[in-house]
């Protein structure tokens, strides 16, 4: 499929190398329940050439959903690498284990899988869930998304229907990564807008055995 992507405001003619800036610069947001949420706004430089590179060579594929009790039509399009499987692009492969390495103690297992999502305009959205499928369901545990294109809020809000809600802004290169209880204890979703969003890919990073 072919994706265009409004060059970032900050992109000069010569492309800047994609490069993975220094970990140490997350910064750790408590939320409610023992979750909490690390971010690092453009963790990847030069990210505009991955997106062009992932929306063009990635067999995207449109998928219905189980997501906790419901099934769910999901409209954006995604794909999934197991443990072990190459990923489609050598600083995808970078990015997990650096994450690996950042988180080895706090974590105690390594990030293995990689789930992509290519969000086409405003009207691509995924719904209010946790990733529950697997451990998630009962266990702390760590889904750190890199994020390339054209920004997207990514909204967190608690399960017990508390008031707080949180919005993130996540494209060009930008690191999230949601924690503790997160999976369990929150939900997180990316709103469809009307605001003429251009397309954004996220790949989240999981450990073994969190869907
Ligand atoms: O695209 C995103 O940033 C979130 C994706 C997500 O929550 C999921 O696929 O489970
Ligand atoms: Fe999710």
């Amino acid at each position: 499929m072919t994706v265009h992507l409004q060059a970032s405001l900050f992109d000069s003619a010569e492309a800047a190398p994609l490069r993975l800036t220094d970990l140490a610069a997350l910064r750790r947001t408590e939320l409610s329940h023992g979750a909490w949420i690390d971010v690092l706004p453009g963790w990847l430089t030069g990210s505009d050439a991955l997106f062009e590179h992932l929306a063009a060579q990635v067999p995207w594929r449109a998928e219905r959903r189980q997501m906790y009790d419901n099934v769910v039509s999901v409209p954006r399009l995604l794909a999934h690498y197991r443990k072990g499987e190459p990923l489609p692009h050598p600083v995808l492969a970078a990015a997990r284990d650096a994450l690996s390495a950042h988180y080895a103690e706090e974590l105690g297992e390594p990030f293995v899988t990689a789930g992509l999502c290519l969000y086409r305009d405003g009207r691509d959205s995924v719904a209010w869930h946790g990733d529950r499928i697997g451990r998630g369901r009962t266990h702390d545990t760590m889904v750190a998304i890199l994020s390339v294109g054209e920004p997207r809020a990514l909204a967190l809000r608690p399960c017990d229907g508390g008031a707080a809600q949180h919005r993130f802004p996540l494209g060009h290169g930008d690191l999230v990564v949601m924690g503790g209880s997160c999976q369990r204890t929150w939900e997180h979703a990316v709103p469809k807008t009307a605001r003429g969003a251009g397309p954004r890919i996220s790949i989240q990073f999981r450990p073994r055995n969190v869907g």
